[in-house]
């Protein structure tokens, strides 16, 4: 399916140096070397760097964040998800020539600027930044975090938006007309709403080699299923990996982050079972899918299972995987219960990664089926795909 090996310019191999606690069952931190593409966090003290990192990869309530400690030397920290990270959460006062590594070891440097920082020493030291990364790394991500966004109204968040990249691109001039070429994107983010995960989402897109393939997959599902939007999400971070071509709109986006953070929260209840207990669930069809099971192909690698007692507008199923004693569960929940209706589904894709997509409920009720059928063989696609990844990354 993938044409050749991806190439990785800017990875690692490392040891993982913080394990994550193990969300959902669903991931354990790897003490094995692995080969990781690195991230650097950069910004004033105080802007909100460790913030970030934990809220996104260690399940940090936002509001938590107030009592994090001052970083007063570089943390890194391992993240897995379809392909290994590894983020670099920097002390504000870190210069080029502190940093303990050439910034050509870097895939993507993000820059987090108080969105109240419109002064002068938080841009200049962004602008040192951007000319050593250009001079260093022309390959490398350059990505701007316009942070705390949330702390603004509407207006002034724009204005203060716009001045921190017209000074930035101003002083870029100054230096020289050559930097008029630098490739800057500047995203409004805040720990209090989804913009950060929207934001980092797309940070992680140009890293992830085979998304053009995880795209297509999603096309093809979306086009077979009526589905007008899917994601594929990585269910710790909420960040999404892909989406299908149609365009994303945030408040489609924040919906899925939500049912995510539900369907997480909620994980334990399910403990039983996980894989760790290695014991499926009663066998309790359920009324709507045994009216079209005889429709649907039996798939080649799972039988299926209900919980019993689920919500009338949700439900929640569990697959066992017969060979490797793995899970898929999936739920379902009624957005528009009115006809024609929405219904926004959720099915465990890997190990780490799900697939939520919105369906016309006529399709989700009816077609049931058809959408278990395809939910298999895009399964089996991604699958592919982040084995191929990973054999590249381990040089095999
Ligand atoms: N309002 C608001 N506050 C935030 C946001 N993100 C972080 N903060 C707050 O900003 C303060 C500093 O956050 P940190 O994550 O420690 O900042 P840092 O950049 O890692 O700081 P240093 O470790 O000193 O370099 C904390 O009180 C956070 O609660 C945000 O999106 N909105």
């Amino acid at each position: 399916m993938v044409n050749g090996p991806p190439s990785y310019a800017a990875t690692s191999t490392t040891t993982p140096i913080v394990n994550r606690p193990q969300l959902n069952g669903h991931r354990t931190a790897s003490s094995d070397a692995v080969t990781r593409t690195k991230i650097l966090l950069l910004g004033l003290r105080r802007a909100g760097k460790t913030s970030i990192q934990q809220v996104l990869f260690n399940n940090l309530p936002p509001k938590q964040t107030f009592y994090l400690e001052t970083t007063m030397r570089t943390v890194k920290h391992a993240f897995d998800t379809v392909i290994p990270l590894e983020i670099w959460d920097c002390p504000g006062n870190i210069t080029v020539e502190t940093l303990g590594a050439p910034l050509s070891h870097f895939s993507t440097m993000i820059f987090v600027i108080d969105i109240r920082d419109l002064y002068n020493n938080p841009i200049s030291k962004l602008v040192e930044f951007i000319v050593a990364a250009y001079r260093e790394n022309p390959n490398m991500s350059l990505e701007v975090f316009v942070h705390k966004a949330e702390k603004l109204q509407e207006d002034d968040k724009i204005e203060n938006f716009r001045q921190i990249h017209e000074r930035v691109s101003d002083r870029l001039l100054d230096i020289s007309p050559e930097y008029e070429q630098i490739q800057l994107n500047f995203h409004l983010t805040s720990v209090y709403d989804h913009s950060l995960h929207e934001a980092f989402s797309k940070v992680l897109h140009k890293l992830v080699e085979s998304l053009p393939y995880l795209e297509d997959l999603l096309n093809v599902f979306c086009a077979n299923s009526q589905s007008p939007k899917a994601f594929l999400f990585d269910t710790t971070s909420r960040l999404y990996i892909a989406t299908d071509a149609s365009p994303v709109d945030s408040a489609t986006h924040n919906l899925c982050c939500d049912y995510l953070q539900m369907l997480n929260s909620f994980g334990s209840l399910y403990k039983s079972a996980t894989p760790h207990s290695r014991k499926p669930l009663p066998f309790t069809p359920p009324p709507s899918a045994s009216s079209t099971s005889s429709l649907s192909p039996v798939p080649p690698r799972s039988s299926s299972s209900t919980s019993p007692g689920t919500p009338t507008s949700s439900t929640t199923r569990l697959t066992p995987h017969p060979s490797k004693d793995l899970f898929y569960p999936s739920a379902a929940t009624s957005l528009h219960p009115s006809t024609p209706g929405t219904t926004l589904t959720y099915h465990l894709i890997t190990s780490q990664l799900a697939l939520l997509a919105l369906l016309p409920t006529s399709v989700y009720e009816g077609r049931r089926g058809l959408l278990e059928f395809n939910v298999v063989f895009f399964r089996e696609g991604v699958q592919e795909i982040c084995e191929v990844e990973k054999e590249t990354r381990d040089g095999r």
